[in-house]
């Protein structure tokens, strides 16, 4: 190890670490540019400190000759607000394994969440870079976690480093009961999404079925069902808004819309396209 040019050795685990920063952030500026939902909230990234990185090797029994073998030299976090979005990240990974990064190891600490009460997912990616003395290729560290995940580690981790790895059995309980806590959290926040989810597919229901009805009652007015049309009008202005009740409306409209386009001299089969819920004849 003597005579190692660590600032020359470290050059490409910095380029690494500015590269996977960018496309991940990439990542997320694209969906949000394209309205679309980020599993990414955001990303950090940091080159080990040597003496950090001879620790390490020590603790995984690494040669000192042989520093590239430890496997978070170059380390990026990707933080998301839900337990389902670390499952995404990871998808869009995977999707990505092969072509711009090979994945070496993976490991799932949230399903199976160490002693320390730490939760996250971690993946060691073999990365390959341009540099300027041709290409080479290191190995890197990308961890996935929830913001609460990340608020525990961060918090543990300083506790860690202030007690030198031995943090005091009492502290170690609190941290535990600390981990456990921040895991509801995180269980109470995916619950709250999928009410929040399931509020606005209903909106959104009711809002279609509201065009449809005004729309079907106005093409009762052309077909000069007058009476009707004021009838089911005045209906839908004195419904609560309800979708069942919105629903049965709609139901009435059309089967009238389909007898007032289907007078009883032609025969059955024709004009078909208009009765019923058939799809083909709405805008
Ligand atoms: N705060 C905190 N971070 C952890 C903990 N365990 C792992 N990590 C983080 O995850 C990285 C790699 O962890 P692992 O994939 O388990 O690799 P490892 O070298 O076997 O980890 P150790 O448990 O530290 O021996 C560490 O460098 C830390 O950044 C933990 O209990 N608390
Ligand atoms: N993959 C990563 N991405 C971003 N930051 C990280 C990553 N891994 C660790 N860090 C952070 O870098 C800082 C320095 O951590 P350091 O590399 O010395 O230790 P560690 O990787 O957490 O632990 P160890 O060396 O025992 O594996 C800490 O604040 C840590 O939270």
């Amino acid at each position: 190890m003597h005579g190692r040019d660590w600032d020359q050795f470290l050059i490409p685990y910095e380029q690494a670490v500015e590269e996977l920063k960018v496309k991940f952030r990439s990542i997320r500026s694209e969906l949000k540019r394209k309205m679309e939902y980020s599993p990414i909230e955001f990303v950090t990234g940091r080159v080990k400190k040597v003496s950090s990185i001879l620790e390490k090797a020590k603790k995984l029994g690494i040669p000192q000759e042989r520093p590239e073998e430890v496997p978070d030299i170059a380390g990026i976090r990707i933080m998301v607000q839900f337990v389902d979005d670390i499952y995404r990240v990871v998808q869009l990974i995977h999707q990505r394994n092969g072509k711009d990064m090979t994945i070496v190891e993976e490991k799932d600490y949230v399903k199976n969440t160490k002693e320390s009460g730490y939760r996250s997912y971690h993946i060691v990616i073999r990365y390959p870079l341009q540099t300027a003395n041709g290409e080479k290729s290191i190995l890197a560290e990308i961890q996935i976690r929830t913001l609460a995940m990340n608020f525990w580690a961060t918090i543990e981790h300083s506790l860690s480093y202030k007690y030198q790895g031995n943090i005091p059995q009492d502290i170690k309980d609190r941290l535990r009961n600390a981990a456990e806590a921040a895991f509801r959290l995180d269980e109470e926040m995916s619950q709250i999404r999928e009410e929040i989810r399931e509020a606005q597919r209903h909106f959104e229901m009711k809002s279609n079925q509201v065009l449809t009805l005004l729309r079907d009652i106005e093409r009762l007015y052309d077909l000069g069902r007058v009476v009707e049309a004021i009838t089911f009008q005045k209906e839908f202005h004195d419904k609560s808004g309800d979708l069942d009740q919105l629903t049965e409306l709609a139901g009435k409209v059309r089967e009238a819309l389909c007898s007032a386009s289907h007078p009883s001299s032609l025969h059955a089969g024709e004009n078909h396209q208009t009765c019923g819920n058939d799809e083909s004849d709405k805008e």
